[in-house]
């Protein structure tokens, strides 16, 4: 835990200078937090839009905004914090430039997609790309709503490739641990699974909801008097929907699965309802409530 770690003279920094690529929530944090720690010398920020680069650079997340392949030819590390879909277009950029030994890191928020992606970009080179996600964030975006203690008592998960090498992991698990996070590793394949079910499904969930809501005949008259339920099952429905979008599709059989439990569910719950089962209702309510209860998360 981060408590326990000491932190690092400038003349043990791992990455002097890292390369964000994609300046928003999570590449901000990360480059607020970075520098915070001292873990970089030099934090190089590359973006799509002007404005969200200035920003970044007001609030101090990066000393300086760079090409891609100013990045590719300066930094130690490389951490690509765009939606997912960007992935090949960031890779295929930085490709031609990147130096032996660079490592590049994402924090995509599906992990096959994203590795089947670097595969066929850097081909030979893939050994350098170390696929993770951090499991912390928020339902605003842009660089404004980036924060330096994002990644404290987080988890940090690296779905390790069999190329990578692992003094590399090793260096990685440190930097965010120093950052205040619980590293954890496991496969692609069990990520996908497990985020569809806890994270992707209940965003669709939420961005489901507020329609519903928003488009009925009285969604004022419903807005105006919701309260606190309301405002939490729907705050996640406020985040990027174009990084929604892109995990939507970058993980959609193992969303396509979880979406249908979940409509079994719910048709049994509606039959429930129409039998008037009221017993059955609440046994299922109990179980629900009680897993909720004994959840430390
Ligand atoms: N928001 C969360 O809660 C969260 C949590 C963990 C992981 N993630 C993952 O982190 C990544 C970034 O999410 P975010 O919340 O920081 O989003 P964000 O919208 O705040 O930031 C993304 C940034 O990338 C920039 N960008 C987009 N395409 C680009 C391109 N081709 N080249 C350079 N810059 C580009 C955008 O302009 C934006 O500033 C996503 O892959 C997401 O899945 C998000
Ligand atoms: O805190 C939030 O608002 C989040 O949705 C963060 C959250 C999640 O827990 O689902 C969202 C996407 C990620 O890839 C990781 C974390």
């Amino acid at each position: 835990m981060s408590a326990t770690i000491q932190p690092l003279s400038p003349t043990q920094r791992m990455y002097p200078t890292v390369g964000i690529v994609g300046v928003g929530l999570i590449g901000g944090s990360l480059g607020l937090a970075l520098q915070h720690h001292h873990l970089a010398t030099q934090v190089l920020g590359s973006g799509r839009s002007a404005a969200n680069m200035a920003e970044a650079i007001k609030i101090g997340a990066i000393t300086q905004i760079a090409t891609l392949s100013e990045i590719a030819e300066q930094a130690q590390l490389i951490v690509l914090c765009v939606p997912v879909a960007q992935t090949k277009a960031v890779l295929e950029q930085i490709q031609p430039q990147l130096r032996p030994e660079t490592i590049i890191i994402d924090v995509g928020s599906t992990k096959s997609d994203v590795i089947a992606i670097a595969k066929e970009v850097l081909g030979e080179q893939i050994g350098q790309f170390i696929p993770c996600h951090p499991i912390a964030g928020g339902a605003q975006h842009g660089a404004t709503a980036a924060r330096v203690d994002l990644f404290e008592q987080r988890q940090f998960i690296i779905c390790p490739l069999l190329e990578n090498a692992p003094q590399a992991i090793q260096t990685v698990e440190k930097m965010w641990q120093q950052l205040g996070s619980t590293v954890f590793q496991m496969s692609a394949l069990v990520h996908d699974h497990i985020f569809a079910a806890v994270s992707h499904l209940p965003h669709l969930l939420s961005y489901a909801l507020m329609l519903q809501v928003a488009n009925s005949e009285d969604a004022q008259a419903k807005f105006a008097h919701a309260g606190a339920g309301f405002r939490d099952f729907t705050r996640i429905a406020g985040s990027s929907p174009e990084m929604w979008r892109d995990i939507t599709f970058a993980n959609s059989e193992a969303i396509l699965e979880q979406l249908d439990d979940y409509i079994l569910i719910l048709q049994h719950f509606k039959k429930l309802i129409q039998d008037g089962n009221s017993n059955q209702l609440e046994k299922l309510l109990n179980i629900a409530s009680q897993s909720r209860n004994n959840w430390k998360g």
